[in-house]
């Protein structure tokens, strides 16, 4: 197999039909119309709620180096799918459209447009798949790290993930997602380098199996590092492992900063209570439990509520795979497009289901929050030729259930879709991820704890404007009259 062409790209990570949709535009004239997609989902991811955004960054990459190469135009060739004239044109591609995306750290809930991709057909319809691939993983992601760390408050969790990822790429960026939910380091060292997140770490089981006892282990650790903490439950926890290390803390002493030790297995509980009279009666009231091993919300709550002695965690398997929730099932959704006449208009995807329906119309989202208490009120989506600002009262509603509704005053309306790419340039200026994490809190604060608490959390309100509902009802009503008249 030939797998490392020197000059692959990221052009092609894409599926078949978007570049076969691509030629029929292109083929029939029609590949240059205006066309706008909204990306949504439509559950809370593990029933949360609220969703923390993260992945704009990836796909900020991805847009900045999207081109077709040599190697690309080629492969595409072989597959005889694709005429020479098309070809040619992709050789040409670059990106010119417009990307409006809510920015990393913002909670974001179902049903509201989070990225908003405008352009051409043509590469509107090409960036779904890489778009959507992106932001299904890392909001998760995201949103698991920011529901641990709720539970783990002010203690240190610490993201042990890598080996247990769905792959490199999903180890990389599944970390940086985990960072802006809340986690507070990193093993990954390359995440380290490239992100700047800080990275940190105890030891494995196989460097007690190679010195064959935990003191020749610990020992040898000791003596060629400063910070120690000693995983203390390879042979037996209580017996072997704690009295090794507080033996070596003992014999090292200064010499070394013995932060504490790592419990890997059994009954954490019972071993932290153990451990930690065990450490205060040698002297090490200040060493610090680290646990691990397949931690997530649930058991780390239930630890807490069993008294453990524990004061970090390290988390992996059940963060880094999302693992009660595989994807978010994000969706990318055509809601406008240029017709024969020139003009824009809108477009819906009908469903038997209400919630499976898309909102006709280019978007914007604002997030209303009372002056009174600086908390959320809830989201608004508005067409964006609207401005709740202007406005001294908003009536606010359940588009699913209209007499679900309440009048605010005296509010403030944030919008939340911010230009990133115009005309294919970028304009929007990254923040660094301890902005984003600093966001991600500050947003938090503003939510009020009945959709916050990690069981059962109050619905947060994602209301329409009156005209957007009133925009989606009409063009309901215009489809349903369509094809009744056709029977
Ligand atoms: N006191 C506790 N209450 C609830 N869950 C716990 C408690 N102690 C440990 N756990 C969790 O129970 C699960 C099983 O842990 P345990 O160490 O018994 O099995 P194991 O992983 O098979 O052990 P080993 O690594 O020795 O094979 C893990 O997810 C662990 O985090
Ligand atoms: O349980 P997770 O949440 O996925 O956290 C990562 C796990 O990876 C390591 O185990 P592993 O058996 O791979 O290596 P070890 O010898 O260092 O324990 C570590 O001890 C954790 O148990
Ligand atoms: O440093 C650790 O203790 C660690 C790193 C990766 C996986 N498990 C544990």
């Amino acid at each position: 197999m030939k797998f490392l062409y020197p000059d692959d790209s990221t052009a092609l990570h894409t599926d078949a039909y978007e570049l076969t949709m691509m030629q029929t535009y292109w083929k029939q004239g029609i590949g240059n119309r205006r066309a706008v997609f909204e990306t949504f989902f439509r559950k809370m991811p593990f029933e949360n709620g609220y969703a923390v955004f993260a992945g704009l960054d990836h796909i900020i990459r991805y847009i900045n180096s999207l081109h077709f190469t040599k190697s690309d135009i080629d492969y595409l060739r072989t597959t005889n799918q694709f005429d020479d004239d098309f070809l040619d044109y992709l050789a040409d591609f670059h990106f010119t459209g417009n990307i409006r995306s809510m920015a990393e750290g913002e909670l974001v809930f179902n049903h509201e447009p989070i990225i908003q991709v405008e352009g051409t057909l043509l590469e509107t319809q090409l960036v779904e798949t890489a778009i959507l691939n992106v932001i299904n993983y890392q909001i998760m992601v995201a949103t698991k790290a920011a529901r641990i760390k709720s539970i783990v408050g002010d203690q240190t969790v610490m993201e042990f993930g890598t080996r247990r990822a769905q792959e490199f790429d999903a180890a990389l960026w599944g970390t940086r997602a985990a960072y802006i939910g809340g986690f507070d380091a990193t093993s990954n060292v390359r995440a380290g380098k490239l992100f700047g997140i800080p990275i940190s770490g105890t030891h494995a089981h196989a460097l007690v199996q190679t010195y064959r006892n935990d003191y020749d282990a610990f020992r040898a650790y000791a003596q060629t590092h400063h910070d120690c903490v000693f995983l203390v439950d390879t042979y037996d926890t209580l017996r072997s492992g704690v009295p090794n290390a507080i033996r070596v803390a003992h014999e090292m002493g200064d010499k070394i900063n013995f932060i504490g030790v790592r419990i890997d297995s059994g009954d954490m509980a019972y071993l932290s209570k153990k451990v930690r009279q065990m450490l205060d009666n040698a002297g090490f009231p200040n060493a610090k439990i680290i646990a691990s091993n397949d931690l997530d919300e649930k058991t780390i709550s239930n630890l807490k509520m069993q008294g453990a002695k524990i004061d970090t965690w390290g988390v992996g398997t059940k963060l880094i795979t999302a693992y009660d929730q595989p994807t978010l099932g994000a969706v990318y959704k055509m809601v406008s497009v240029e017709d024969d006449n020139g003009q824009m208009v809108d477009t819906i995807k009908l469903s038997n289901n209400v919630s499976k329906m898309s909102t006709p119309g280019k978007h914007q989202v604002w997030r209303i929050t009372d002056c009174k208490d600086d908390k959320s009120e809830g989201d608004y989506v508005t067409l964006v030729d609207e401005d709740p600002r202007k406005q001294d009262s908003l009536f606010m509603f359940d588009p699913n259930y209209t007499f679900l509704n309440k009048t605010v005053t005296d509010f403030k309306a944030r919008p939340l879709l911010q230009d990133i790419f115009i005309n294919g340039k970028q304009v929007y200026d990254e923040p660094n991820l301890e902005e984003i994490r600093a966001a991600r809190q500050r947003h938090l604060d503003k939510l009020w704890d009945e959709y916050k608490r990690d069981l059962n959390p109050e619905v947060y309100p994602v209301d329409l404007s009156q005209k957007c509902y009133d925009n989606k009802m009409k063009m309901i009503k215009q489809i349903h009259d369509k094809i009744r008249k056709m029977r």
